[in-house]
């Protein structure tokens, strides 16, 4: 696959990470303004870094996104006049629908939007997809990248915002639990490092239990909080000054806030 980024900042750089590690194309452009700090990415075979997007778009097929919502129009005005047959859009960024894409390059476009995260840059990524009419046809090609460098689900576009929130805003949301463990976990006596190593293991630990077991949270729960015990404990503690509320208050706020700057 000929894959263009254009906008290789924070996420675009973790898609080409992820693309690279699994040797996921045939070649790949990166287009940023100024590519001064990019430039040592044209060390991998098959990558080229470049700030005149029309290159880039001329020389790929599948051509990715990931400019900050304000400048997407301004990139998708300056590549619309040399879009073929060949391209497949997709788009990562948040809050520009569809019906607002096709106004600026046509209905005639195989337009996909992506919600990937950056987990992406190692092959984890949980990535919501929609696309237009036209964008059917090609999804397939959108599930197949996005399945290489993690799990991928098709959504309908009106869930694209909660899908940002729970899924791209979600990892930073884990990030606040992995060091608030960690921080804890050095106040019973663990140094810094194997703090932070035993609160990711255990966080993958319980993630893959689920995700291999296909079972709730509070079997698994169950098997560990022996009766009187100090796991059951500490977990009614947490209850008690809102865990679970606080989360789903903040999963809220910031969907509030995400409907709040999206185009309607
Ligand atoms: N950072 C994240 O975790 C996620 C971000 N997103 C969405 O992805 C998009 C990108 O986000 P970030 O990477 O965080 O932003 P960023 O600001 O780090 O990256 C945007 C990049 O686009 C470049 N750029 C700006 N105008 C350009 C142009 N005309 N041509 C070529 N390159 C241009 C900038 O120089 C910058 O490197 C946003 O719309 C964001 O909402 C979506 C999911 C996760
Ligand atoms: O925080 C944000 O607004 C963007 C969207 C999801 C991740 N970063």
């Amino acid at each position: 696959m000929k894959i263009a980024i254009l906008g290789a900042g924070n996420l675009g750089l973790s898609i080409a990470k992820g693309l690279i590690v699994n040797n996921a194309f045939t070649t790949l452009y990166l287009s940023k303004r100024k590519v001064d700090n990019i430039k040592d990415y044209e060390e991998y075979s098959k990558v080229s870094v470049t700030s005149d997007n029309l290159e880039a778009v001329n020389n790929s097929d599948i051509l990715i996104f990931a400019v900050q919502p304000t400048q997407l129009e301004g990139i998708l005005e300056e590549i619309k006049d040399v879009l073929t047959d060949k391209h497949v859009l997709i788009s990562t960024v948040t809050g520009f629908k569809i019906p607002r894409i096709e106004a600026i390059v046509g209905e005639d476009q195989f337009i996909i939007r992506s919600m990937p995260n950056t987990a992406i840059a190692v092959g984890k990524s949980m990535t919501c997809l929609c696309s237009n009419k036209k964008g059917e046809k090609r999804i397939a090609i959108a599930e197949a990248i996005f399945n290489r460098l993690g799990s991928s689900i098709i959504i309908p576009e009106n869930k694209m915002q909660a899908a940002t929130v729970i899924c791209a805003s979600g990892v930073a949301f884990w990030m606040r639990l992995i060091r608030a463990t960690t921080q804890g976990a050095v106040q019973l006596g663990f140094d810094a490092k194997e703090a932070q190593e035993l609160s990711m293991q255990t966080c993958l630990g319980a993630a893959s239990l689920l995700i291999e077991s296909g079972k709730h949270p509070e079997e698994e729960i169950d098997k560990v909080t022996t009766p009187r015990g100090c796991t059951i404990e500490g977990l009614n503690e947490m209850e008690h000054n809102g865990l679970s509320s606080s989360l789903i208050q903040g999963i809220q706020a910031s969907f509030k806030k995400i409907n709040s700057i999206s185009d309607q």
